[in-house]
């Protein structure tokens, strides 16, 4: 089985506005809410595509319950902990280019005992060959050494480790030894402190991070698809840039894509973007079905280009 954990989950309220303008008042012109937070949107996406899973998550107050009740119209399995603190509402501002701009929720304060909880859920859960997916952002309350000690617990089950979060939390959690780590561009250049401007660099910082624990490290490159980086070598796949509705979500599909598939080796990175592909399709964080149309779309090569630039660091450069 795949279980996710989501320390910090969210409910993502999604707002469409017509043009942002910084210190205006903006009239919504549509809204929708989705039970979110990066593990619970992974868990999504392996329900709505016929893959068992279970996401363990922290849950309080009204935000809570009303979390519980999305999941369950998704038909996702969860196993919820009680805190005293509220779920966090995360807000999205989309615009019809699908341009979002995010404001995302500290969340709640954990208290000691509700971290042992959170921990003991996933403890009692967890079986020798499963998968288990940590992600997000570690709430207050939890400390950064929080995804290594997870590892710890998830390893002596015999079971495999997938790790996906930013800042400290990321690299307090490479102590852990993750199976596998999934940053975006910038939590790579965050993790290693340089930039990353070509392929070249994305395959050398992400060895870097194989050197301190990752057991491999699966990029995603936003509309330049994903890079595989292992000890045995370094992958790319692609299925061309799409005009996207929203990306949001869409690397938690990539990484609900790589884990389904077995979480290693290139045919895993394939499927991947074939699920990144298509999440970019959806509206906010919604999650999409997977079809053969996606995964034919996807190009696979074992030479990734390693001068080519990236499109998204392109885009930035001064003109
Ligand atoms: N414009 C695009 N065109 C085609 N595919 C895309 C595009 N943007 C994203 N993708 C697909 O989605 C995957 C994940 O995208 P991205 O790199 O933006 O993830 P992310 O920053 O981790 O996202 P999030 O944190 O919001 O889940 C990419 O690896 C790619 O397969
Ligand atoms: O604040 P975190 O935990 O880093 O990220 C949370 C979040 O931005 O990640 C998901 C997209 O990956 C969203 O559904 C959610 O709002």
């Amino acid at each position: 089985m795949i279980i996710t954990l989501t320390p910090n989950p969210s409910i993502d309220r999604t707002l469409v506005v017509t043009r942002l303008v910084r210190g205006h008042v903006h009239r919504a012109t549509a809204e929708h809410e989705e039970p979110s937070g990066k593990g619970v949107n992974v868990s999504r996406a392996l329900t709505r595509n016929g893959v068992d899973s279970t996401a363990v998550l922290p849950l309080g107050g009204d935000e809570g319950l009303k979390l519980a009740r999305l999941l369950d119209e998704e038909g996702v399995r969860y196993r919820p902990v009680r805190i005293a603190g509220p779920v966090r509402v995360n807000v999205s501002l989309t615009e019809p280019d699908g341009l979002a701009t995010k404001v995302n929720s500290l969340g709640p304060l954990l208290s000691a005992a509700e971290v042992v909880a959170l921990t003991g859920a996933l403890a009692e859960l967890v079986a020798a060959g499963d998968w288990v997916v940590a992600s997000g952002s570690l709430p207050r309350g939890v400390e950064d050494g929080y995804y290594a000690g997870l590892a710890e617990v998830v390893h002596a089950a015999g079971a495999r480790f997938a790790l996906d979060s930013s800042g400290s939390a990321l690299r307090g959690g490479l102590a852990g030894r993750p199976d596998v780590i999934k940053p975006n561009i910038e939590e790579l250049e965050e993790a290693v402190g340089q930039r990353v401007t070509t392929v070249g660099d994305v395959v050398s910082s992400a060895t870097a991070l194989l050197g301190r624990g990752a057991g491999s490290v699966l990029v995603s490159l936003g509309s330049d698809g994903a890079l595989l980086v292992t000890a045995d070598g370094a992958w790319h796949a692609q299925a061309g840039a799409v005009e996207p509705k929203s990306t949001i979500g869409a690397g938690d599909a990539l990484l609900a894509g790589f884990i389904s598939a077995g979480g290693h080796g290139p045919q895993a990175l394939a499927e991947a973007v074939a699920w990144g592909t298509a999440s970019v399709g959806e509206e906010g964080s919604r999650v999409p079905v997977i079809t053969d149309r996606h995964r034919r779309a996807v190009v696979l090569s074992d030479e990734p280009g390693r001068n080519s630039p990236l499109s998204e660091r392109a885009a930035r450069q001064p003109a």
